[in-house]
């Protein structure tokens, strides 16, 4: 039985026009259904050899406990990294001349100096003067006034040499060099001062080989960053040095800057705290540095009065903890440890005013936040790397870029172990930079590792959806897929509209309930099975569905002559289920078609569609009914006794 329900004329679209328009139909009718797309609101039904096919292998992984074995082989070879540097570090005799041409660094005794004190005025009276002076071991870490007497004589046969007062942080270095020759030259340095010169405290001196020379520096500071050194050199190769410290130091700078001005601004844009803490991180080490080399006061001529580089890196801990929190997550997989963190935060809140009343312990307290700090986020990443922790990988990695010079640096600064390396400071300022750049590697593979959920999170809803929209008996697709797809089709009319004739076939099962009283109800199911079959079997443009129980629907789309070919081929499906051994086995149909030409199509319209292909349906059925009743044999009329 067909209905038509005209609109306007037919289309004489070629039909691979209208397969791109609604690819929809290009894949095989009556294989199940796969919710390709699940953007927001919208998605389309393809079929199991369409795209949606390879989304089936998809499995879910969470990052946790993803890859322990992968985790374990990233810590193994990060302890072999740091056992191997920090031991050849160890081993060294002298200092590894890192940046530059190697030095002369004549012995340095230490002495006490008094209030009122005058360095000699020539190299002659210098024994004299040593004589009044008293000896100590070296000079103390909370800062002070010393007397440094250091001599030496040029070993090249050059006359322009630089005589550099390092290794250290000072607040004012009055700095003499004497000569048996008669020299007597004075240069004053240090953060006090304001130094022209950026790393600070290096005078030019002319020297004559085969003399002998003393340098006396008279030294005043709130504290030390490590034992004092000088260097001497001569003067092409100290600018070499100085220039390769030099774009060092301002390359490392500029990554910190860069990386934190950059991440702080991503973090505001998307609002993760993550990344803004990381930012924050960042330019907190640049401010510190850039106090510890006196840039403020060198470049910009801003004193900047009790404020030092110790008040930023005591500060630092306070958004580094937060940061390793929030990146690896340790109030949920770690609470306790998170606990610790935010202690590390107050305790760092405290010692900031701290440092400001008791300036000479300003540098102890800096440099136990510091390693406090890079201590737990060293920890906690590896903690996390061993568990597995994908994430944990660049920021462990991080971490070990710091902890490495810190590693060789420290025993040095405390005057336990001799210095391992020529600039320290410097190794240090590079070790934050690489710690920076991993850092932000770890937060990019943070950012690849959410996406990475997202798209198994999106595939596991298509699969879902998928299941969810399948017949499992008929392998048809279900009333949410039939419902779908009159929503895709509409939307896409309306966007795109097409001409050719929307059909709506709909279809019930007759006999069902017959066949399962008297067959049984696994015979019932063959019976639903073969008109799935059937259904599915019906042609490329035509979709089926199983609606529940004994109700199926067809959507298809063609020409006029299309839809004679659904009305035949439904009619044989009829007939096989009739001549078939399921008793009483047959389909009712009634079709309904609307041809469309630039014509928008709403939901309502296919609900109309739908309604009267079902009136029709119910025509067909109660009249094969009365065909039925009337081929049945008439009763006996009775005997008449
Ligand atoms: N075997 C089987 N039976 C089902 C299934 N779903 C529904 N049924 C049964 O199918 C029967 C449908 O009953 P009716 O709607 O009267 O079906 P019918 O015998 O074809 O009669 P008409 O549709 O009125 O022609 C009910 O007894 C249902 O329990 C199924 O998945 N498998």
């Amino acid at each position: 039985m067909v209905v038509e329900r005209r609109c306007h004329k037919p289309s004489s679209l070629s039909l691979n026009r209208d397969r791109q328009r609604h690819p929809v139909f290009s894949y095989p009718a009556g294989s199940k259904f796969v919710a390709q797309e699940l953007q927001g609101r919208c998605y389309h039904p393809l079929t199991q050899t369409g795209r949606g096919a390879a989304l089936r292998h998809h499995t879910h992984a969470p990052e946790f406990a993803s890859s322990r074995s992968l985790g374990r082989g990233w810590a193994g070879l990060l302890l072999f990294l740091v056992s191997m540097l920090v031991g050849s570090a160890c081993r060294a005799e002298q200092p590894f001349p890192l940046f530059g041409p190697a030095a002369q660094e004549p012995s340095l005794t230490t002495y006490k100096a008094a209030p009122g004190e005058q360095a000699p005025q020539s190299y002659a009276e210098l024994n004299a003067w040593l004589a009044q002076r008293t000896q100590v071991p070296q000079v103390s870490m909370l800062g002070g006034s010393f007397w440094l007497v250091s001599p030496f004589s040029p070993t090249q046969r050059d006359s322009d040499w630089v005589v550099a007062f390092d290794n250290t942080y000072y607040g004012h270095a009055h700095i003499v060099v004497l000569g048996d020759d008669g020299l007597h030259q004075t240069f004053d340095t240090g953060s006090d001062l304001g130094t022209s010169d950026v790393p600070r405290g290096a005078a030019a001196v002319t020297l004559a080989p085969g003399h002998h020379y003393a340098v006396i520096i008279h030294v005043t500071s709130t504290f030390f960053t490590a034992m004092p050194r000088i260097d001497v050199q001569t003067r092409t190769q100290f600018r070499k040095r100085r220039i390769n410290e030099s774009a060092l130091m301002l390359g490392s700078l500029g990554v910190l800057f860069g990386l934190g001005v950059f991440i702080l601004f991503v973090g505001l844009w998307i609002r993760d705290r993550s990344y803004t803490l990381y930012g924050c991180q960042a330019l907190i080490l640049v401010l510190g540095w850039g106090f510890f080399f006196d840039l403020p006061q060198t470049w910009l001529g801003i004193s900047t009065g009790p404020i030092n580089f110790t008040q930023w890196f005591i500060l630092l801990p306070v958004v580094h903890a937060r940061f390793t929190i929030r990146f690896l997550d340790l109030w949920r997989h770690a609470p306790q440890m998170a606990r610790v963190g935010h202690g590390i935060v107050a305790a760092s809140i405290i010692a900031l005013p701290f440092s400001l009343f008791f300036p000479s312990l300003a540098f102890l307290i800096a440099t136990f936040a510091v390693s406090i700090i890079v201590f737990y986020s060293a920890c906690m990443g590896w903690w996390a790397l061993v568990r597995g922790v994908r994430r944990a990988r660049f920021f462990t990695l991080a971490y070990m870029a710091v902890v490495i010079p810190g590693m060789i640096i420290l025993p040095v600064n405390f005057g336990l172990v001799p210095s391992a390396v020529d600039n320290a400071d410097l190794l240090t300022l590079m070790g934050n930079s690489c710690e920076a750049m991993l850092l932000a590697f770890a937060l990019a593979d943070h950012v690849k590792l959410v996406e990475d959920g997202r798209e198994r999170f999106r595939r596991g809803m298509q699969e879902a959806i998928a299941k969810a929209s399948i017949d499992a008996l008929t392998g048809l697709g279900n009333r949410l897929a039939f419902n779908v797809m009159i929503e895709e089709i509409t939307r896409r009319e309306n966007s795109d509209p097409a001409q050719g004739t929307w059909q709506i076939a709909m279809i019930d099962l007759d006999g069902l309930k017959l066949v399962n009283d008297s067959q049984g109800h696994e015979r019932g199911d063959e019976l639903l099975q073969k008109v799935g079959e059937g259904l599915a079997r019906l042609g490329d443009l035509i979709r089926a569905f199983r609606l529940g129980g004994d109700e199926f629907a067809v959507i298809a789309y063609g020409d006029e002559l299309s839809q004679q070919r659904l009305a035949r081929s439904l009619a044989e499906l009829d007939k096989s289920l009739c001549e078939s051994d399921f008793l009483g086995a047959g389909v009712s149909y009634g079709i309904c078609s609307a041809p469309v030409d630039q014509r928008r199509f709403s939901n309502a319209d296919f609900a109309e569609l739908v309604r009267e292909a079902d009136r029709s349906m119910y025509a067909h059925k109660s009249r094969r009914r009365m065909e039925r009743v009337a081929e049945q044999p008439l009763p006996e009329v009775g005997s008449g006794d």
